[in-house]
C-alpha cells in the first residue's frame, strides 16, 4: 500500500492526524473489531431539525463504523418524526424526549447540558465509546475504526491550511470562559463532529456545559458556543488523535486536492427558514 507524503500526518505532540492514505482500513478495522466497543452516537433533531434525521441515519448505515455495534441516541422533542430505518445487526436507535427551545443558541448549548445528564442517566453503562455530531449532515464514505481513540477531534474545514493561529475563530473576549489568548493555539477543531472514549467524553461535554453556564451567570455566550469551549480544552488537554477535514466537509464548499474523500458532509440549509429564531 501507497503511504501518503503530501500531508502531515501527525500532530507536534505526536498524535496521528488521520487521512486517507495514512491508514490501512482492513488493517484497524480487524484491530478494534477484537475488542468490539459499543459504540455511542448523540445527536440532536429539534424543531425542523428532524427532517435531517433519514439522510444522516440511512447513509450513517452504509459508511459508519459498519459491522460495529453502534447506538444512535436522538434527542428530540418530536418521536414521532423520528424515521423508521433498518438497521444492521448489532445496531440500533434510542430516542431521548427533550423540550423544544426558543433559539438556536440554546438548542446547541443545551446539547451539553442534556448529553451530561443523559451519560450519567443511561449512556454510561451502554457504551465504550461516545461521538457527539450534528444532525444537518451525511455520510459519503467509509468512517470507520481510524477514528476511534481517547479523544479525537476534526479539523474545521475552513481554518486548517491558510489561516494562522491568531486568526482562528476562538472567543477572544477574557470576560468568556472560553477565552483564547493571541499568540496560543494548534488547530481550530469543529463541534459537528468528536468523539473519544466513554469517560474522556462525558468529562468534556460535562466541561462545556459548565463553562457555558459560568459564562450565561456571567451575562457572556461564547461566539461560537459550545465549539469554543471544545477548542479551549483541547488547546489544553490535547486529543490523542486528529481527524482531517474529510471527517467533516461542507456542501458548501469546493472539495480540494488533498481531501480525497469526504466522509460526511454538511447540508446546504436555508439558516432562517430552519431555525426557530432564524439566522446565524
Ligand atoms: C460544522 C460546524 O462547525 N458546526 C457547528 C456550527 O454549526 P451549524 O451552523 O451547522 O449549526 P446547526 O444549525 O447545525 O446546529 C448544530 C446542531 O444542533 C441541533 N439543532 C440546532 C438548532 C435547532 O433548531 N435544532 C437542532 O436540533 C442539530 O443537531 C444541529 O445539527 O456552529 C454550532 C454552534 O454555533 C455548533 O458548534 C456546530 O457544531
Ligand atoms: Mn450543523
Amino acid at each position: 500500500m501507497e503511504l501518503r507524503t503530501d500531508v502531515n500526518s501527525v500532530t507536534n505532540w505526536n498524535a496521528p492526524l488521520v487521512w486517507e492514505g495514512t491508514f490501512d482500513p482492513v488493517v484497524i478495522d480487524a484491530i478494534y473489531k477484537k475488542m468490539d466497543p459499543r459504540v455511542a452516537v448523540v445527536v440532536f433533531a429539534v424543531g425542523k431539525y428532524t427532517r435531517f434525521l433519514k439522510g444522516f441515519l440511512e447513509s450513517g448505515e452504509k459508511h459508519f463504523l459498519v459491522d460495529f455495534r453502534v447506538t444512535y441516541y436522538i434527542f428530540t422533542d418530536n418521536k414521532n418524526a423520528v424515521p423508521n430505518i433498518q438497521m444492521g445487526k448489532g445496531r440500533k436507535i434510542s430516542v431521548i424526549d427533550i423540550p423544544s427551545a426558543k433559539r438556536w443558541q440554546d438548542v446547541v448549548l443545551g446539547r451539553m447540558r442534556w448529553a451530561t445528564i443523559t451519560i450519567d442517566k443511561q449512556i454510561r453503562t451502554e457504551a465504550d465509546y461516545l461521538f457527539m455530531m450534528d444532525i444537518d449532515s451525511v455520510f459519503h464514505n467509509r468512517f470507520g475504526a481510524e477514528s476511534l481513540s481517547r479523544l479525537s477531534a476534526v479539523l474545521h474545514r475552513g481554518y486548517y491550511k491558510n489561516t494562522k493561529r491568531d486568526n482562528f475563530p476562538y472567543e477572544r473576549r477574557p470576560q468568556s470562559k472560553a477565552y483564547i489568548p493571541p499568540g496560543e493555539g494548534d488547530y481550530y477543531y469543529t463541534a459537528a463532529v468528536w468523539g473519544g472514549y466513554l469517560e474522556d467524553m462525558y468529562k468534556l461535554v460535562r466541561y462545556c456545559y459548565m463553562q457555558s453556564e459560568e459564562d450565561a451567570k456571567n451575562k457572556i455566550e461564547a461566539v461560537w458556543q459550545e465549539e469554543s469551549h471544545l477548542n479551549k480544552y483541547l488547546l489544553y488537554n490535547k486529543p490523542t488523535k486528529v481527524l482531517s477535514p474529510e471527517y467533516l466537509w461542507s456542501d458548501y464548499d469546493q472539495v480540494p486536492a488533498d481531501i480525497k474523500v469526504v466522509r460526511i458532509s454538511q447540508l446546504v440549509k436555508n439558516y432562517a427558514e430552519v431555525r426557530p429564531n432564524g439566522g446565524h
